[in-house]
């Protein structure tokens, strides 16, 4: 499939009760409508509900070009594993990303790299698209912080590596202490790490988009240009109108993408 020249995500993390999360979907879904970007392919959004919402939102945005897909999924496929959901009802309820190792699972849930490889695995494995989250715990120099961001990833592709699996895989790179933050880490910060991310190409047989997350909101992108393939949004995409302004700032940038210009 071809990938959007700009990659938007949000994930509504648990911020929405279920009516807020249809009446902020149909909201989105008209600004998608009539965008000619995301009309015609070059930004692309994918938005993360809580579970419950999952088949509502895939409804409202059925007519539109924006993705759907959940903020979690079991390593196994099916049975006793109460309280989980597994890749294939993901698939079957129209998701085509998954959000895989965030901060907050870590802390809360206390993931650990092993379960988050497995369930990159099983996403891929069931044609989802991992949306793989990861990123430095304090905050470090940036040649430090890719370094650490690069182990990461090569334990969190461990499983799908072992299995031969491959496909487009989305690094969502955000920094832990930029999360739930006032702000975005700094730009030049952003801009420098995202650059040694995409340098990274020995990580297996995936295509990679990294997008930058961590109190993202609008203005951000305009700012750091062509250094991300975009972004990963959560509070600052809670009003319609500003994600409206990330995906016009989305559309001009991909206007001038390198590829565009060729086109
Ligand atoms: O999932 C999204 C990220 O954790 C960013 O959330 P935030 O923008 O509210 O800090």
């Amino acid at each position: 499939m071809t990938q959007p020249r700009i990659t938007l995500g949000v994930s509504l993390k648990m911020y929405f009760s279920y009516q807020q999360t249809l009446a902020w979907s149909e909201e989105v879904a008209e600004i998608a409508r009539h965008h000619p970007a995301m009309v015609n392919g070059e930004v692309g959004l994918f938005v993360l509900p809580a579970f419950p919402a999952i088949a509502a939102i895939g409804q409202i945005f059925s007519a539109t070009a924006v993705s759907i897909g959940a903020q979690d999924l079991c390593w196994e496929d099916s049975g006793a594993w109460t309280g989980e959901v597994g890749g294939p009802m993901l698939a079957e309820l129209g998701c085509r990303y998954v959000e895989i190792g965030h901060a907050e699972r870590r802390r809360h849930f206390a993931e650990t790299d092993v379960q988050i490889a497995a369930k990159l695995a099983a996403a891929l494995r069931n044609g989802l698209t991992p949306v793989l989250c990861f990123g430095e715990a304090q905050q470090l120099p940036p040649d430090q912080a890719i370094a650490t961001c690069r182990q990461q990833l090569i334990a969190a592709l461990s499983e799908a590596n072992r299995q031969q699996l491959s496909g487009d895989v989305v690094l969502a790179w955000e920094p832990q202490w930029a999360i739930g933050a006032p702000a975005p880490a700094p730009d030049a910060f952003i801009a420098e790490v995202c650059h040694g991310l995409r340098q990274l190409h020995d990580l297996g047989d995936f295509r990679f988009r990294v997008i930058y997350g961590g109190s993202a909101g609008p203005g951000l992108l305009s700012r750091l240009g062509h250094q991300v393939n975009g972004l990963f949004l959560g509070r600052f995409a809670h009003q319609p109108t500003a994600l409206r302004q990330i995906i016009d700032e989305a559309a001009a940038l991909a206007a001038t993408s390198p590829s565009a210009t060729e086109a």
